[in-house]
């Protein structure tokens, strides 16, 4: 048996990211886990949320894990899949939580599993909880962003079905999502995120109560006039406005996303996620579209082909891909961007667990995970050369018909 991996949980950014990466390559691998001190460095004193315990306990059913210490707020797991062949799993799925935790953040933990365990069919997972949660993936921001960019990689098209929104302002709401999947056949190829190109279009996607629509799509329009040569340079400039009811007066949510002429999507938002007292309405309206746009030329500005939070969610894609993948995260000042404290704590834990390495230039070679087949995580570096080389040579599952 794999020997078990300890992963101290106040590394780095310190947070639930790293428990969902961990959790997908120890359940896809078989390389058991101990994680200490989880969302050490949250306030509040860390440990598992609903929407952190929920994906633990799904993906330690679908990889018959042994588990200790999945309970909510505990502050230390393991995680032991069985060691028998990965099973794998070919029904649709249902994961319902009680709460307006993010739905997205659930599916950031266990998409890794569904798509490179191997299962041959193609699969409806439906998820409850939060559509529009505070500092997590939108589901306007994975339908306009994550999910074209994983096609663009080589993920078979994700589709995705919103039968209601679910929100973490004003008050509860559940929301329900439906994600159609088709998993891989065959290991992912490598893949380059290296070429931006320009800017030729941004699509705008406004969530706010009816009676503010006018103000916001004006805002927005004064916007894309004083910042067009920020946004396109030369282009002649693209632009759409989408508006929905958010139906709460505390519910105020705007995304940008820019695409480019070699198909890179940049996302930027903001759910606004303080109270918004009376008589200062013009203000948060304001600031919402100022900010929003700020930060999208800034991702527009460093030229890179990933925003700030694309870059962390696709790190453990690079490290299943197989060979050298590459994904340019920009420059800053003519120097290479850092990456931010989420993508160095996905590269460390892709580390830790599957020994793949980033450069500084975002590049890894990636291990070309087959499902037939399970990481020994005791294999010195001899062994992993050696394994490198028969995983070039490897042939993958047949295609599904
Ligand atoms: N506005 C956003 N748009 C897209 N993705 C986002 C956004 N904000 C955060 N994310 C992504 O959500 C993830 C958040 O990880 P993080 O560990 O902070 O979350 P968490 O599980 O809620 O844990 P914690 O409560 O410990 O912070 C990261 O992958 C990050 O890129």
């Amino acid at each position: 048996m794999a020997t078990l991996v300890h992963l101290e949980g106040t590394t780095l950014e310190g947070g639930g990211q790293l428990l969902r990466i961990a959790l997908g390559l120890s359940s896809l691998t078989g390389i058991p886990i101990r994680i200490t001190n989880i969302r050490g460095k949250r306030s509040r004193g860390g440990g598992l949320k609903a929407q952190h315990l929920t994906s633990v306990q799904w993906l330690g059913r679908a990889s018959n894990a042994q588990l200790t210490g999945a309970e909510l707020k505990s502050k230390e797991i393991t995680f032991t899949p069985s060691t028998d062949d990965i099973f794998k799993w070919s029904s649709d799925v249902q994961i319902s939580q009680s709460t307006p935790g993010s739905i997205n953040l659930v599916l950031q933990a266990i998409l890794p599993y569904l798509l490179f365990s191997g299962a041959k069919k193609r699969m409806k997972l439906r998820i409850t909880g939060g559509t529009n949660v505070s500092n997590s993936p939108s589901y306007d921001y994975v339908t306009q962003v994550l999910l074209p960019m994983l096609a663009h990689i080589g993920i078979p098209p994700i589709q995705s079905d919103l039968h209601s929104r679910g929100w973490s302002q004003g008050s509860n709401s559940l929301g329900s999502v439906t994600y159609t999947i088709k998993p891989l056949t065959k290991p992912l190829p490598s893949f380059q995120l290296t070429k931006r190109g320009t800017i030729q279009s941004v699509q705008a996607t406004i969530l706010a109560p009816k009676s503010y629509e006018q103000q916001i799509r004006d805002e927005l329009n004064l916007m894309f006039e004083k910042r067009e040569e920020a946004i396109f340079g030369e282009r002649e400039p693209e632009i759409g406005i989408t508006f929905e009811d958010s139906r709460h007066d505390k519910r105020f949510y705007l995304l940008l996303v820019a695409t480019s002429t070699t198909g890179i999507k940049l996302g930027r938002d903001w759910l606004y996620d303080h109270g918004v007292r009376a008589g200062k309405i013009d203000a948060v309206i304001s600031n919402l579209v100022k900010k929003v746009a700020g930060d999208l030329i800034g991702e527009i500005e460093h030229g890179g082909c990933v925003d700030e939070y694309l870059r962390d969610q696709l790190v453990v894609y690079q490290a299943l891909a197989r060979g050298q993948s590459r994904v340019d995260g920009g420059r800053s000042n003519r120097v290479l961007k850092e990456p931010s404290l989420h993508t160095q704590t996905a590269q460390w834990v892709v580390g830790e667990l599957i020994g793949v390495q980033f450069d500084e230039e975002g590049s890894c070679d990636g291990i070309g995970f087959d499902s037939g087949r399970k990481i020994d995580g005791e294999r010195n570096e001899e062994e992993k050369e050696l394994v490198k080389g028969l995983e070039k040579l490897a042939v993958g599952p047949p295609e599904e018909k």
